[in-house]
């Protein structure tokens, strides 16, 4: 059915309770697709849904309209979880108008090839009535496509903001009030580091753009609808510290091996980083134990980054490659990082990852590497580095 969130306004989303996978970030808890319907005398689709899920919003949206009636679809942002249903729904409605940035109409067009739909172009300080409300569009390059847009209704007092402030999180429950407060924001976090992580300048430009506006509702595009005041203020806290690269001081040890060198190496640091005083999560990538989309958050606000692998064929183990390459390109700054590793006869291992490092303009601290396997005074010399190295950096901020 369609959750009402105000009078005449429904979620008429869908609900994804299989995905585990969007490109390459896990989503162990599933997500929704938020598509907004609004009665009023123009009648408004605000997003669609995922291609798959189309019979399912259609479903929604007929509870309380026939589609033919539709006047306005609003799309703001051409990614086909949101936009994967406008042509059935353009179909549907006798006469309707798409409304989109300009860069959306392109994307639009370059998706579905469909040369017949009738577009209107919005951009920041553009708006539309819909008769009693009206939405007011705010263009955010960048966070995270060139298309995105978000829409202010100022007489509801509600921010529709597409994926920003989302969360891939499956729930029969809409609203924040109604779910574990510190699971919405894991996903916040999980969520903003994964897929807008890349993109602070943007976000710095795109919460300056929204500041001021008096927000009772967040109707965002994934996740939970955020509605109580003290986490509509936290999402723009923590998306702003999140942008400014702020920390918390904490470690990640990453890490995989093939016979348990490297392995006893990632916990004599871990030893090392406990005598320090210094929080820390270890990441075994062996056989995948964890996935790398599950590092990013952490990675995103830590300090120190430790980064192990063996050599194999003069080169690092392929999940830590996958590691960095997926890293990469999350522009994650200001870190600390020591690269760890055994090896047999030729080291290449962390003079790779030392690369990776360099890419990130990361500080980078004198790596160690154990020939075979590490004794127990190659393991006391590791830990004692690390302490001392730690240490140092901790004394010179
Ligand atoms: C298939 C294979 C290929 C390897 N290739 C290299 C190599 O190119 N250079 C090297 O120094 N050691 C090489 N080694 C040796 C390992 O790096 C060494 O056994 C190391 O101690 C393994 O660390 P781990 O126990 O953390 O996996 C290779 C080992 C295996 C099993």
């Amino acid at each position: 059915m369609a959750i009402q969130l105000r009078e005449g306004i429904y979620w008429v989303g869908a609900i994804d309770w299989e995905i585990r996978n969007v490109h390459g970030y896990v989503t162990p808890r599933g997500t929704t697709y938020n598509a907004y319907l609004i009665i009023d005398e123009k009648i408004t689709v605000i997003d669609t849904v995922k291609a798959s899920h189309t019979e399912e919003m259609m479903k929604r949206i007929s509870k309380i309209v026939d589609p033919k009636d539709i006047d306005y679809i609003i799309s703001l942002h051409g990614e086909l979880d949101h936009s994967g249903a406008i042509p059935r729904l353009y179909d549907a409605a006798e006469n309707a108008t798409i409304i989109a940035s300009k860069d959306d109409i392109k994307h639009l067009h370059l998706h579905f090839h469909r040369d017949d739909f009738r577009v209107i172009e919005k951009k920041t300080g553009d708006s539309v009535s819909l008769g009693k409300r009206s939405l007011h569009f705010v263009t955010i390059p960048m966070v995270h496509w060139p298309d995105s847009m978000v829409g202010y209704m100022p007489e509801e007092k509600i921010l529709f903001s597409n994926d920003a402030f989302g969360q891939h999180l499956a729930s029969s429950e809409r609203f924040d009030y109604e779910y574990p407060t510190d699971i919405i924001f894991e996903e916040l976090k999980k969520y903003y580091a994964n897929i807008v992580m890349p993109y602070a300048m943007p976000v710095k430009r795109a919460l300056d753009a929204v500041d001021g506006l008096d927000i009772e509702m967040i109707a965002n595009a994934h996740g939970l609808i955020w509605t109580k005041k003290e986490n509509i203020e936290r999402v723009q806290e923590e998306y702003r510290s999140w942008s400014n690269h702020e920390q918390d001081g904490k470690a990640i040890i990453v890490y995989d091996s093939m016979w348990e060198s490297t392995k006893k190496m990632a916990y004599a640091v871990q030893e090392a980083l406990e005598d320090a005083g210094i929080e820390y999560h270890m990441f075994s990538l062996h056989a995948h134990t964890d996935d790398i989309s599950d590092i990013i958050p952490y990675l995103m606000t830590c300090k120190y980054v430790f980064v192990g692998s063996p050599n194999l064929n003069n080169t690092i183990l392929p999940t830590i490659g996958a590691f960095m390459t997926y890293a990469k390109g999350f522009k994650a700054r200001n870190k600390v990082a020591m690269a760890f590793g055994s090896y047999g006869w030729s080291n290449s291992a962390t003079k790779e990852i030392n690369a990776f490092f360099e890419s990130q303009k990361w500080e980078i601290l004198p790596s160690i590497e154990s020939e075979f396997v590490p004794d127990a005074n190659a393991l006391d010399a590791l830990r004692d580095h690390v302490i001392e190295q730690v240490k140092a950096s901790e004394t010179a901020e």
